[in-house]
């Protein structure tokens, strides 16, 4: 297996240095792996011009997953456009046709109280959003700032052909398939001709999956219901930037968006593991950042890209450990537990594995 790591930036290179060591606590278990580590995002464009150098995009070719950690800060925000740390990961996700994004947003039991709603409202949650990547208002053309009547006039243009909804729209069904047989797809049809598109093609895909129950949600809708009701999902679909917020909503229902992980997937199940979140400045570089949303991803890479279900599910049963012995950092920190730092929650991983 060859993976290449792209720790990028702020916290990205703390919780991908916890989850390599999780990795590396299973290669005497028959897992046989090769690391080698490239730059993404800010620390890229410090050392080289670009977010995402033709280095890096050798490697990621190359390799047979990518395990990422996080891009961005402010340091880098007045760049112009091209040399933002953000559009190096947008860049990697389309040269790799990474389009079908799999955010898993489930409650451990033993995060009951840390999630913003009632225990009895989300327990036992365990939600699959699929989010389309590599389309829609994040890539569309024309975009930009013009000059418009003397003043400046900001665009972005939302576009998904049909063959780009359609094969999403399996990657969810499949998916709905294997679980509950339920999938929701999210648009905002009453408004936008482009997600119109999207329901109509949603609808015709499901004549090939009538086991599958589909149903359709407005976007607002869903992100109220997210909150209120959350356990009547059970696979969501739906575009980029819409995907893009619900899972960071949803990841709250789960305790914090530091426990969601993420599995960006091309149509051979190559992927690009990393958590959901960014990479939070605010704490970056104090050893308090939760690892186990990257730890989780390289469950998902196991599972995904290498077929390896055995040691995925250790992983997760060695998180489910560390939680229910009361690890916690401090985005999910309630008294009575044991608060612990980035590492330490590394370390505790590891032992329980
Ligand atoms: N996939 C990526 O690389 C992403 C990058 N970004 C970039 O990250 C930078 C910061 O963006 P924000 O909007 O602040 O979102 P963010 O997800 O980085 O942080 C939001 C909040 O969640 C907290 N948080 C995030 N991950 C955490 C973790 N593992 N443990 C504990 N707390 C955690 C942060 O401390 C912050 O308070 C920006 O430059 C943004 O463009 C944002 C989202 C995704
Ligand atoms: C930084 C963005 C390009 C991506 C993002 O927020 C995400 O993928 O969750
Ligand atoms: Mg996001």
């Amino acid at each position: 297996m060859k993976i290449c790591v792209l720790p990028g930036d702020g916290i990205g290179p703390e919780i991908t240095e916890q989850a390599l060591r999780v990795l590396e606590a299973l290669r005497g278990d028959g897992l046989d792996f090769t690391v080698e580590k490239g730059l993404i995002g800010g620390c890229a464009v410090d050392a080289t011009g670009s977010p995402y150098p033709d280095a890096t995009a050798k490697l990621a070719q190359e390799a047979d997953a990518i395990l990422l950690g996080a891009v961005g800060g402010p340091q880098w925000d007045t760049l112009p456009r091209e040399q933002r740390p953000e559009r190096g990961l947008l860049a990697i996700r389309k040269q790799l046709n990474l389009f079908a994004n799999l955010r898993p947003a489930i409650l451990y039991p033993e995060l009951a109280n840390a999630s913003t709603l009632k225990p009895e409202v989300v327990a036992g949650l365990d939600i699959l959003i699929v989010r389309e990547l590599t389309g829609d208002i994040y890539f569309g053309q024309p975009r930009g700032i013009r000059e418009e009547n003397g003043e400046r006039v900001g665009f972005n243009t939302m576009v998904y052909s049909e063959s780009e909804i359609r094969r999403i729209g399996k990657v969810a069904f499949e998916a709905a398939r294997k679980r509950g047989k339920k999938l929701c797809s999210v648009d905002k049809m009453n408004v936008l001709e482009c997600t119109q598109l999207w329901r109509d093609v949603m609808i015709e895909l499901s004549a090939d999956y009538p086991d599958v129950e589909l149903s359709h949600m407005l976007v607002d809708n869903a992100a109220m219901q997210l909150v209120r009701a959350p356990k009547q999902f059970d696979v969501m679909v739906t575009g980029n930037m819409f995907g893009d917020i619900l899972s960071d909503e949803a990841s709250m229902l789960t305790g914090s968006i530091g426990m969601l992980p993420s599995a960006s997937l091309d149509a051979n199940n190559k992927g690009l593991y990393e958590p959901s979140h960014g990479s939070a400045p605010d704490i970056a570089g104090k050893g308090v950042a939760n690892p186990l949303a990257t730890i989780l991803s390289v469950a998902m890479m196991l599972r995904y890209t290498f077929n390896l279900e055995a040691p995925a599910a250790r992983i997760e049963m060695a998180v489910k450990k560390v939680l229910a012995a009361g690890y916690r950092t401090g985005d999910i920190y309630e008294a009575g537990t044991r608060r612990v730092g980035t590492k330490e929650m590394g370390d505790a991983v590891i032992a329980a594995l």
